[in-house]
């Protein structure tokens, strides 16, 4: 990954350099989390965590970036000096990726020199915000597909090119099984996988040529675009011939993709002439601005689909393009000292959760079943039983009692400084994680429609120390 070092907002590097000709010797704790689960969803996987550990492991300023900064005539010589010895030295945690979390759930906590906490805002919502919006619109539509594959297409709709490459990642992670982004898939040793686009079958005199060729070509890699001229007319009848020619050659014909239509309808028709014609092995494959609800109409009317291409709607979120994670102060430590910090907007909606903190998924006593989460200050233990608060300030029903579970902390230590705590499991390994976590949350949790919320509580001593701090703020005012 480049240096993105210098991809933050100006006020980032105002407040910097303020702090270091103010509170220059105090430290910061930020907390990463959202509110609003996209696509009013009830979960968002987490995903951007390896990146975001390069960027900060990799965090430095070159010469020209600091002329460019003295340039603004904005910041004093001291602070301008200090950014071209940056030395990272923060410990982050985080919660790892492909986890499913929930609303006000720290995803991942920094902690080190107010000045260097501050720089990195930007930069991690940018990275954090990004892949898991996209790994989470991945997991729906996924969701959908069931045990059929899903191959990642949306390079060339992608907003640029780190969302086409950095979201391919995240779609791997929310469950798809390949990309046709080819840089993705050296990258990240993602499969790479296509089949041909309208233009091949255009270029030559006709289709069955065109089909023809490409078996010449491919012969054990042939999935044919049907649907340039005439899907049921031309193009299945016209696979067929070129299919038999390649199996009495001795090849396994792969199968076809059908990208415009009654996807449902022609998919079944073509089942059934791929079939009479002694060719079941030959897979349909559906393409053309899917997204998960598409595909889940498309397999309730009993599409017989093997896999799906989907593109545009994946690789931007189309329906909800936003997961708007924030960095918040939990925190300021100054000689030794941890002062808890919070922030009192106009809505109570937006109050956040002072002080260093863990959050647990509680588990029913000895099972895998996962039924709520709870979020408590970093030096409490949960005894149990336990009170707890709904961390929702605009929760009405609010105490609640809970007997007996096991808690298991998310939050693992990440970085030490720039030395690496845990480890960075390849994609694919990410993937199985959170398909196993999401195995651990009520299915009434994951549905796609008006999904059951997943509680999410605080523990009374962090919600009696927020409303301490709320009153506090009232009394400054
Ligand atoms: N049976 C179906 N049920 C629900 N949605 C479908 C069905 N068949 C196709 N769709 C979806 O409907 C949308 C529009 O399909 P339509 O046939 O109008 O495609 P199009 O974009 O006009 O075709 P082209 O790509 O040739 O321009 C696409 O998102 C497609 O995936
Ligand atoms: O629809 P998506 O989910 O993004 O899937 C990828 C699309 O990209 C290709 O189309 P192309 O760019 O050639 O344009 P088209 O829409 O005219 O087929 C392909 O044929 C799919 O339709
Ligand atoms: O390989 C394909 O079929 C493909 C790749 C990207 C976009 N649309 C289709």
């Amino acid at each position: 990954m480049n240096n993105l070092s210098m991809l933050t907002d100006l006020y980032e590097f105002s407040m910097a350099n303020g702090y270091r000709q103010t509170i220059n010797d105090e430290q910061g704790v930020f907390d990463i989390f959202f509110r609003k689960v996209p696509d009013n969803g009830s979960f968002v996987i987490t995903a951007g965590l390896e990146q975001a550990i390069n960027s900060l492991q990799n965090f430095h300023f070159d010469q020209s970036d600091v002329d460019y900064l003295r340039s603004l005539n904005l910041f004093q010589d001291n602070f301008l000096n200090d950014l071209l010895d940056f030395k990272f030295d923060c410990q982050v945690s985080a919660i790892p990726e492909g986890t499913p979390v929930f609303p006000r759930e720290p995803l991942l906590t920094i902690r080190g020199p107010l000045l260097q906490t501050q720089l990195f805002e930007t930069l991690l919502l940018n990275i954090l915000n990004h892949q898991s919006l996209i790994a989470t619109k991945a997991r729906r539509i996924t969701y959908s597909a069931g045990d059929r594959p899903v191959m990642e297409f949306g390079a060339r709709r992608a907003q640029g090119p780190d969302s086409a490459t950095y979201g391919a990642r995240a779609a791997v992670i929310g469950g798809c099984t390949s990309t046709s982004n080819v840089l993705a898939a050296e990258k990240f040793g993602i499969p790479s996988a296509g089949t041909m686009a309208h233009a091949w079958v255009e270029s030559f005199p006709d289709e069955l040529t065109s089909f023809e060729k490409w078996a010449q070509v491919y012969p054990d890699n042939a999935a044919l675009l049907v649907d340039t001229y005439d899907v049921l007319k031309s193009g299945v009848p016209n696979a067929i011939k070129v299919f038999k020619e390649l199996k009495a050659a001795g090849h396994q014909p792969v199968g076809i993709r059908i990208d415009s239509g009654d996807i449902s309808q022609l998919s079944k028709a073509a089942r059934k002439m791929l079939d009479d014609a002694g060719l079941p092995e030959v897979k349909i494959t559906a393409s053309n601005a899917l997204d998960e609800h598409v595909v889940a109409s498309l397999l309730h009317e009993g599409a017989p689909l093997d896999n799906f291409g989907i593109g545009e709607k994946l690789i931007t979120s189309a329906s909800s393009p936003v997961l708007s994670g924030v960095y918040k102060l939990a925190a300021v430590i100054k000689d030794g000292q941890t002062i808890p910090k919070i922030k009192v907007s106009a809505s109570r909606e937006k109050l956040t959760l002072p002080g260093l903190k863990q959050v647990y998924r509680l588990y029913y006593p000895g099972t895998q079943n996962a039924f709520a989460d709870v979020i408590a200050l970093a030096d409490e233990s949960l005894d149990q039983p336990i009170t707890v608060v709904k961390a929702n300030p605009l929760a009405t029903q609010r105490e609640q009692r809970i007997e007996k579970f096991d808690a298991v902390p998310l939050q693992v230590q990440a970085l030490d400084g720039p030395k690496l705590q845990t480890t960075l499991p390849g994609v694919f390994d990410i993937q199985k994680y959170s398909q196993q976590m999401l195995t651990q949350i009520p299915a009434a949790t994951k549905r796609l429609i008006n999904p059951d919320e997943f509680p999410v509580y605080v523990t009374t001593k962090l919600a009696a120390l927020q409303e301490s701090l709320v009153e506090d703020a009232a009394e400054n005012e």
